[in-house]
């Protein structure tokens, strides 16, 4: 692991963002782990959270992009957050880049429209998003890109939990790669998680998560 991606870990589970117990998800899962990046509230971790998404950006070697894409709710200070980082760290490159969110609900006055912040139109669009499980809520993300007439260039993710979709024996990365041969990048995933839950948690709290790991595990896709 990378300095940040064990910075970013600690500070998740001293913050209570990283939590071990048991969690329904989204999907119905019953997980003894949960990532809630709802708690990226003090400044000092969401800088870090910040700078973890700029150096995961910056060091992909196949990523290029016009524009961040931050889903509502959580994407949306998280891509705030990356995007001023990643001007800091290359203003040459990052400095005039916009981001942009979408509205839960569609507005009919004003400036109306889908998104807020730079135009999505004609542009390579990063997804800038928190957790991704069964791909659920990345999928509605990119029927968002296609109605605003972007492309999608890849997803950046705090963390890939490494699991299968619901209906499927591979995961949601698997997918997009086959679909729209784009990169996805997480800054840490549940291997991770697992590593440093060892000096932490007792025996049977680590057993239970590598369980599960087991259990909802991604399979290569089937051709
Ligand atoms: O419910 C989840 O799967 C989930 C697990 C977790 O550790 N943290 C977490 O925030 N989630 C939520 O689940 C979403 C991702 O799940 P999928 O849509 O199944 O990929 C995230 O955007 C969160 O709303």
């Amino acid at each position: 692991m990378k300095d940040h991606q064990a910075r970013l870990i600690q500070l998740s589970y001293e913050n209570k963002i990283l939590t071990f117990g048991d969690f329904t998800l989204k999907s119905g899962r019953k997980s003894p782990y949960f990532f809630n990046s709802g708690f990226f509230c003090a400044g000092d971790v969401l800088g870090a959270v910040a700078d973890s998404y700029a150096q995961t950006i910056i060091d992909a070697p196949d990523l290029e992009f016009d524009i961040i894409l931050g889903p509502a709710y959580k994407g949306i200070p998280l891509a705030a957050v990356t995007i001023v980082k990643l001007a800091e760290k290359d203003p040459a490159k990052y400095g005039k880049m916009e981001y942009a969110y979408n509205r839960k609900e569609k507005k009919d006055h004003g400036e109306g429209g889908n998104t807020v912040g730079g135009s999505l139109k004609g542009k390579r669009v990063l997804i800038l998003d928190d957790v991704m499980t069964a791909g659920t809520a990345i999928r509605e993300s990119m029927a968002l890109i296609n109605a605003e007439g972007g492309i999608l260039a890849g997803v950046a993710l705090i963390l890939d939990r490494q699991e299968r979709m619901v209906d499927y024996e591979h995961s949601m990365i698997a997918q997009v790669k086959k679909d729209y041969g784009v990169p996805i990048y997480s800054i840490i995933t549940l291997d991770d998680i697992v590593q440093f839950a060892k000096g932490k948690l007792p025996e049977e709290d680590i057993k239970k998560i590598e369980d599960y790991r087991e259990k909802y595990k991604a399979h290569p896709i089937a051709e």
